[in-house]
């Protein structure tokens, strides 16, 4: 008899969803909503992995996130898995600002604290607060766990957490950093624990996805993140500029009259890869450089020099350095990525060898030559996985 957990990950245009049988950590289904809320028509793809195999496809307007799980659910019932069998759902809810760290049992006041930290996240946490809104109306009857991206980052040192400004103003707005993708953070590092068979390890990972963060972890700890009070801060991602001078924020409003509304949005949606070269995709920017687009390559360059910039800091910050992991879209796809990123770590003792990082493959593997002081992987993050471990803990 299985168990599964129905795992949710809602953005706000789109819905990843993947059921898990708890106990032997069997993928039964999986899928993928998008254009959810466009205006446009909206997909739904299902893939059912045990019984009845098989991949479905739905085009439907899709106004909500209850209008796009309710055609989820209607997938599950037409083609399986039995979603009456679910013992739980297990939702990705970005933000617990310092009111939530560990999987916690879903309520109305849950929700109604979610609502109230939705503007520390305001790309992530409404989508969630939806997809949890529709999931509770459609299952009623199972507990239903938020898993935060903050939480493996909840104990960092102060520090680290600290922003310089005024001591009284931080504590009265709970300004202080954050940190997200910890569910990937601590999958990925404990992967290359598990791969090195050590868990002393100074490690730095580097989640690379459409958000993007690196994190410094060092015996199991994290240390520091780059993403900060909210997932703007830190690398430059799809659409998110990452770092700037907050002096610009403060010159956009003096100078052009753009609102805090207005500004936000640009940071949030129209920089990084996409303000820089046009293309949110880093195939697409690959592509692009590849055809002689100079700018396609400057914006690589800015991101490569980012991330390289973090990883040194840490690497001092950390006193030393056993490993250096990729994972997420653009980690674990991008050889190119990989490859510029360690040929400028040559400092560290990095050595790359290029022909294991130009293999494809889903496995997690070591990329380094035999003599690199430093370890470095591609690890296939599973946050699905990893919050049915978490939900499942939770409810014993
Ligand atoms: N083969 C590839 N080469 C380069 N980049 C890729 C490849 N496949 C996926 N990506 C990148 O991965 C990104 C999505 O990463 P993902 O971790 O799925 O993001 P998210 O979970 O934030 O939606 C895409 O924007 C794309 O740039
Ligand atoms: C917090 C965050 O940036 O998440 P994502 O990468 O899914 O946008
Ligand atoms: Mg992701």
């Amino acid at each position: 008899m299985s168990k599964p957990i129905l795992v949710l990950n809602c953005g706000s245009s789109s819905i990843k969803y993947q059921m898990i049988d708890v106990e032997s950590e069997e993928l039964l289904a999986k899928g993928i909503v998008q254009r959810i809320a466009t205006g446009t028509t909206g997909t739904v793809d299902h893939e059912v992995l045990v019984g009845e195999i098989g991949e479905h496809h739905v085009d439907q307007l899709l106004d909500d996130h209850e209008t796009a799980l309710a055609t989820v659910f209607g997938l599950f019932d037409e083609h399986g898995p039995d979603l009456t069998s679910t013992i739980a759902v297990a939702h990705r809810a970005v933000h617990g600002g310092d009111k939530f760290a560990d999987p916690t049992l879903v309520t109305d006041e849950v929700v109604d604290t979610l609502r109230e930290l939705s503007p520390l996240a305001p790309l992530h946490n409404p989508a969630g607060i939806s997809g949890i809104e529709a999931a509770r109306k459609l299952l009623p009857d199972v507990p239903h766990v938020g898993i935060f991206d903050t939480a493996f980052f909840a104990r960092l040192p102060a520090e680290a957490y600290t922003y310089a400004i005024d001591v009284d103003l931080a504590k009265r707005t709970r300004i202080r950093k954050y940190g997200f993708h910890g569910t990937s953070h601590q999958f990925v590092s404990q992967e290359v624990a598990k791969l090195l068979g050590r868990d002393d390890l100074k490690q730095i990972v580097c989640h690379l996805g459409n958000g993007a963060s690196v994190s410094a972890v060092d015996s199991g700890h994290a240390i520091e993140t780059s993403m900060g009070l909210t997932p703007l801060a830190g690398l430059v991602m799809g659409t998110r500029s990452g770092d700037i001078d907050p002096g610009i924020v403060g010159y956009l409003n003096r100078e052009l009259g753009l609102s805090c509304a207005e500004i936000d949005d640009e940071l949030n949606k129209r920089s990084g890869m996409l303000g820089l070269t046009g293309h949110t995709d880093m195939r697409d920017v690959e592509t692009a450089i590849n055809a002689g687009d100079e700018q396609a390559r400057l914006g690589l360059d800015v991101y490569i020099h980012r991330l390289v910039f973090y990883i040194g800091g840490y690497a001092a910050l950390l006193g030393g350095l056993d490993a250096l992991s990729f994972t997420a879209g653009v980690g674990e796809n991008a050889a190119t990525v990989r490859s510029e990123v360690c040929a400028r770590l040559g400092v560290f003792g990095v050595k790359l060898d290029e022909e294991a990082n130009a293999q494809r493959s889903k496995q997690a593997r070591i990329i380094s030559a035999p003599d690199s002081s430093v370890a470095v992987l591609v690890v296939p993050t599973n946050e699905e996985l990893a919050m049915v471990r978490q939900a499942a803990e939770l409810l014993g």
